[in-house]
């Protein structure tokens, strides 16, 4: 990842994290689009506080930066619930499960982000404490090893996944409700912006705002990213956060008319130029690329085939026309190129 890619987050950035947080919605009604995800949730979470239950557990799933984060602190805040948060790749062993779940308490909203990459003795624990609220400890090894029941306080488990095929179907069938989160359109990020706009005190005109809105690969998190480098450069260059300004600044950290960063950029262009347009197999493409196969397919095919420039069949990746014409190439029969 180019440490200089700014529509791509970096976990180690604290004034990055403290952004996000700022402008993080509090609540179902303050959480902009997916509108269907929102009502399911809705109803899911009265229906809980009507019986005086905690509610099912949930699976969100879809590409990083659309809001499941968010969404599972709405859970518990809505809920007026404490929130513990894990992640997949912090459970290595049933153990540290075990140490999590044995110390949540009455009502705890537990949040296991990538829940695809936790270990598979610790998924098989899980189970067990999402249908029974309990677990068994393994104490001692071989003939001589018991399993000790130990009883679990009712949680309800709010895993998110970029992955949700890597699940297994146990897992999966385990959460009561699954929502898989789509890209924003244009109007709900213009949305996204202008909340986003308002609390940052950012005095920003409608043109500029659907600029960056069609320049955010679809992902509120872009979008305000995108949003405080604007603010950065009307302030530096002493300009009205405008249209013109946008797109100066658009154009200065090189996030073009589709929003492509240069991720997205190099797996198209890898397929134009060094596979004639494909088709090419992932892992062939990951290599030439040099990033992760994971990667490539759940973060940057998702939106390059949303906005048809590429296209997933049996035989592996295609460029379609739209791509070639974005990248200003022409196809030849005999499987040339012209730049
Ligand atoms: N629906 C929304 N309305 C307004 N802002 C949103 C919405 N969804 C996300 N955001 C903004 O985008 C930021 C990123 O969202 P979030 O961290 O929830 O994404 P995520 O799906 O958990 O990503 P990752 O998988 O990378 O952790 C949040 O800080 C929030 O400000």
């Amino acid at each position: 990842m180019a440490d200089d890619d700014i529509t791509r987050p970096d976990p180690e950035d604290d004034a990055e994290l403290a952004f996000e947080g700022a402008l993080r919605p509090k609540s179902l009604t303050e959480f902009v689009g997916q509108t269907k995800v929102r009502g399911q949730l809705e109803l899911l979470l009265r229906a809980a506080a009507l019986q005086g239950r905690t509610p099912d557990h949930v699976l969100l799933a879809g590409p990083p930066g659309l809001g499941k984060t968010t969404l599972a602190m709405i859970v518990a805040h809505e809920g007026n619930r404490p929130l513990r948060m894990s992640s997949g790749p912090a459970i290595q062993h049933a153990g540290d499960l075990a140490a999590v779940l044995s110390s949540l308490v009455p009502g705890e909203v537990l949040f296991i982000d990538e829940i695809h990459r936790m270990a598979r003795s610790a998924e098989e624990m899980l189970y067990l404490a999402m249908e029974d609220f309990r677990i068994d400890i393994m104490v001692g090894k071989g003939a001589g090893a018991t399993s000790i029941p130990l009883e679990l306080a009712p949680f309800t488990l709010v895993g998110a996944t970029t992955r949700s095929g890597l699940l297994p179907n146990p897992l999966r069938d385990r959460f009561g409700f699954t929502a898989h989160l789509e890209f924003y359109d244009e109007q709900e990020l213009e949305e996204v912006l202008r909340r986003a706009a308002s609390l940052l005190d950012i005095d920003i005109d409608r043109e500029a705002l659907a600029e960056i809105a069609g320049r955010c690969r679809g992902t509120p998190r872009i979008a305000n990213r995108l949003l405080r480098r604007v603010r950065d450069y009307a302030l530096v260059h002493g300009k009205p956060a405008d249209l013109e300004t946008v797109r100066a600044a658009l154009d200065l950290y090189d996030v073009d008319s589709l929003g492509l960063d240069r991720l997205d950029r190099a797996v198209v262009e890898t397929i134009l130029k060094r596979f004639g347009g494909g088709p090419v197999g992932l892992s062939t493409l990951a290599v030439s690329v040099g990033e992760e196969a994971d990667t490539i397919e759940s973060v940057v095919e998702p939106f390059l085939v949303r906005v048809g420039l590429v296209t997933r069949t049996p035989r592996g990746r295609i460029a379609t026309p739209e791509a070639w014409q974005h990248f200003g190439m022409t196809r030849h029969t005999d499987g040339l190129f012209d730049a």
